[in-house]
C-alpha cells in the first residue's frame, strides 16, 4: 500500500451514557456488540475501535450500512468530531494535539470537506461561492476570484460564476460543492455521501469527473458511501464498518474476491441491477 496520509489507531466515539462512559468503553475494548453496550449503558456507540490506514494520494472509499458509522468517523478527520479515545495522525501528526491554530491551519490548508447538502450559501453567487473558503482562510480577493473561476471550468460550469445556488440543478450545485473543495488546494477532501441525493446519470457523471480530476490531482480522498457498487467503481482502497467497527480494509479486488466474512460476501452477493442498499436503519436491527 501507498505510504499512509491519515491513519486512525483504536478510535472510540460514544455519545451520551453521562458516568457510565468509561464503563462502555471498557465494555467494547473487551469486544461486546455496539447494541449490548447501548442497551446496558444508555449511550449511543458511533465507532467502537476503528483502526485504519488511508494511503495518500487515493481515492478510499467508506462504506457500510446506515448508522455503521462512517460520518462520524469521517468528521472525526477534521475534528469536527472528537472522540472518546484513540489516535488520529494525518501526515504523522496527531491531530488531537492541535491548539485552536493548529486546528485552523489543518481545516485551512490540509483538510477540506465536501458535504451531501451541497453547503452551499444561498445569498452568494456560484463564484462567490467558490471563493468563499478561499477568502476565509485570507487569500486575497483577486487571487480568490481567479482560482474560483479556474475551477468552475474544471467541473464543467464556465458561464455560470453569476448564477445563484437555487437558479441550478443538484448535479450542478454539488459540482460548485466539488469546485469549493478543490479549490482550496488543501491535500486531503473529505466528502461525506457527496452524489448520493443525485439522480443515476447525473451521479455516474460526476463519479467519472472525480475520477478524471483524481488521476491529475492525486490528492488524498476520503469519500463516504452505502453503495457497494460506487465503493468499487470509485475507490482504490476500501474500508468496511459494520456496527462501528472495521468489517474488511482492502482493494476493491480485495473486497471483490476475497471478502473477509459472511457480511461482506453477503454485500458481493447482494450486488447487481435492480439492488438497492438496506433502509436506513437495518444496521441496528442486525
Ligand atoms: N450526535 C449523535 N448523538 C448520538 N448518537 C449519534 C450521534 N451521531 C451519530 N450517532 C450514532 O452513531 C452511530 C453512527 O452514526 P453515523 O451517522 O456515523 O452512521 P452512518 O454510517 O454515517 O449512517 P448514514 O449512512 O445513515 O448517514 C449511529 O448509531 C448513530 O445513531
Amino acid at each position: 500500500m501507498a505510504e499512509a496520509a491519515i491513519e486512525v489507531r483504536e478510535v472510540y466515539k460514544v455519545f451520551g451514557g453521562g458516568a457510565r462512559q468509561p464503563r462502555a468503553l471498557a465494555m467494547l475494548r473487551a469486544g461486546a456488540a455496539k447494541q449490548e453496550v447501548q442497551a446496558r449503558m444508555g449511550c449511543h456507540v458511533g465507532l467502537a475501535g476503528v483502526d485504519m490506514a488511508l494511503p495518500a494520494g487515493r481515492i478510499s472509499c467508506i462504506m457500510g450500512l446506515s448508522g455503521s458509522g462512517k460520518s462520524t468517523l469521517v468528521r472525526h478527520l477534521n475534528r469536527l468530531i472528537e472522540p472518546s479515545a484513540g489516535k488520529i495522525l494525518i501526515g504523522g501528526r496527531d491531530i488531537l494535539r492541535l491548539d485552536a491554530a493548529g486546528l485552523r491551519q489543518l481545516r485551512r490548508h490540509i483538510v477540506s470537506m465536501v458535504f451531501q447538502g451541497f453547503g452551499l450559501m444561498p445569498h452568494l453567487d456560484v463564484l462567490e461561492n467558490v471563493a468563499f473558503g478561499l477568502r476565509a482562510r485570507g487569500d486575497g480577493a483577486g487571487r480568490a476570484q481567479h482560482a474560483a473561476q479556474d475551477w468552475l471550468e474544471r467541473v464543467g460550469l464556465q458561464g455560470y460564476a453569476r448564477s445563484y445556488p437555487d437558479e441550478l440543478s443538484g448535479g450542478m450545485r454539488q459540482r460548485v460543492g466539488l469546485a469549493r473543495a478543490l479549490a482550496m488546494d488543501s491535500e486531503i477532501v473529505l466528502m461525506d455521501e457527496p452524489f448520493s441525493a443525485l439522480d443515476p446519470l447525473i451521479r455516474r457523471d460526476l463519479q467519472e469527473q472525480l475520477q478524471g480530476l483524481q488521476r491529475s490531482l492525486r490528492k488524498t480522498i476520503v469519500f463516504v458511501t452505502h453503495d457497494i457498487d460506487e465503493a468499487l467503481g470509485l475507490g482504490q482502497h476500501i474500508v468496511i464498518l459494520r456496527d462501528g467497527r472495521v468489517e474488511q480494509a482492502g482493494t476493491p479486488d480485495d473486497i471483490r474476491d476475497r471478502p473477509a466474512s459472511p457480511f461482506v460476501a453477503e454485500f458481493m452477493r447482494a450486488r447487481g441491477p435492480g439492488w438497492s442498499p438496506p433502509a436506513p436503519g437495518a444496521d441496528a436491527e442486525r
